[in-house]
């Protein structure tokens, strides 16, 4: 059945789905889900791996470039025989059979984002377009992991799913922002013209364990500059403790530092994912933590909780960065009956803890 929509009547499909394979009617059928995630071997594509393998009914396939991400997020599924680790690059075709599609392939950090602006819009909008094509031939429903940043530099605050949002089309960004919103103009195509069903999350800036150390993004950032500027603190002598300012690193905030965002912990987004899948709205829907910071905030947070001698410092922001971020989450919570759990304070030292052993920066003292 074609998915409902909560957007109005015109954004649903008059098509019935295409078929999917002869294999998911047959009553000898064992292996109940066939599940491909496009940008799996990345940050949050490998939890959402994690998450899908507990279930012994899925085989989980995962199509990656590793631009960003690396086989070492997947090592423990590596060899699992429910699980497939193909190096694929979306933007080529890929042909093979699957039920249900993650499609997560982008790189997600601004500076990675911006590094090749043409094969980032390139992985928007060929990788979507491919992974469509994908969805019809196989009948399978596909899932966008669409991004906050369609939203631009938000005139309407916090941002429901009704804000068209303000973009600048030819700036610096848009390879990404654009990218992601003509990512979702072809799935409501595809949905409307060919039957596809499809499921679009937006998701707001999100956290966690195995985000790159070198990622860019600002709460990596910053705790990878806190740990390394306390392994300096570490092997400093009380005489030396003033080589600190030559020696260690202070906290990055972009200015002006009033700017805000919304942090998600990925375990919460991760489930948010899974529920959007299973359930029967297309979305586009909100996932993301509406407990909103500024970046000042966020450093002194970071300061606070690992490590009190770092200094903060200012310095120069990139441009179009959006000023403020927050999502509205309604739609989540009566849709998919999801809200986060894991608050900024919770989740910062999961995350420390995950930096400080691939740092090699010792265990805390409590
Ligand atoms: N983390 C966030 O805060 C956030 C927020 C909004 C949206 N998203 C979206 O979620 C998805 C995952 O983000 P992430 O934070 O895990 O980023 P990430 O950079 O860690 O993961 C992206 C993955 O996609 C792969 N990839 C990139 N281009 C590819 C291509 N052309 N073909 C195949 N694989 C390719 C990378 O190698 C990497 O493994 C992205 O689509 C991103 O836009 C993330
Ligand atoms: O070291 C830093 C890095 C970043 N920042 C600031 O922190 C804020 C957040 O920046 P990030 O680079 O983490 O992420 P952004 O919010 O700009 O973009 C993110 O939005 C949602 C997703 O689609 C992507 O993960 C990413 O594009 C910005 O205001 C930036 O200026 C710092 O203050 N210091």
């Amino acid at each position: 059945m074609a998915a409902n929509s909560s957007n109005g009547d015109h954004q649903t499909s008059t098509k019935p789905p295409p078929l999917p394979s002869p294999l998911r009617f047959s009553k000898f059928f064992q292996s109940n889900m066939r599940i491909l995630v496009t940008g799996g071997a990345g940050f949050i594509g490998s939890h959402l791996v994690d998450r899908l393998m507990e279930n012994e009914k899925n085989e989980v396939i995962v199509a990656d470039n590793y631009f960003t991400g690396s086989k070492d997020n997947l090592k423990k599924w590596i060899g699992h025989p429910r699980f497939e680790l193909i190096r694929h690059d979306v933007t080529e075709p890929l042909l093979i059979e699957v039920d249900q599609i993650y499609h997560l392939a982008c790189p997600a950090s601004p500076i990675f984002y911006k590094y090749n602006p043409v094969k980032t819009i390139k992985t928007n909008v060929i990788g979507t377009l491919n992974m469509l094509g994908l969805a019809k031939r196989v009948g399978a429903r596909i899932l966008l992991t669409s991004t906050s940043e369609v939203y631009g530099d938000p005139l309407v605050h916090p941002q429901p799913e009704s804000y068209w949002g303000n973009v600048n089309p030819i700036g610096v960004r848009s390879c990404y922002d654009e990218g992601k919103r003509v990512a979702e103009t072809l799935m409501f195509d595809y949905h409307r013209q060919h039957g596809i069903e499809i499921r679009i999350a937006r998701i707001f800036n999100t956290y966690g364990p195995r985000m790159n150390i070198d990622d860019g993004r600002v709460v990596s950032n910053f705790i990878a500059q806190a740990l390394r500027n306390l392994s300096v603190c570490l092997t400093l002598t009380n005489e030396h403790v003033g080589d600190l300012l030559d020696h260690g690193e202070p906290l990055t905030v972009q200015s002006p530092g009033t700017q805000t965002r919304s942090f998600c912990y990925v375990s919460d987004l991760v489930d948010g994912l899974i529920r959007l899948m299973g359930g029967e709205n297309t979305g586009p829907i909100n996932l993301g933590n509406p407990g909103e910071f500024t970046m000042v905030e966020l450093a002194e947070t970071v300061k606070e909780l690992i490590n009190p001698a770092v200094e903060i410092k200012m310095v120069e922001n990139t441009p179009d960065d959006p000023r403020q971020r927050k999502p509205d989450i309604t739609k989540a919570k009566e849709l998919l009956g999801w809200e986060p759990k894991v608050k900024l304070r919770d989740g910062l030292p999961l995350m420390e803890e995950d930096f400080r052993l691939r740092l090699g920066v010792g265990k805390k003292k409590n």
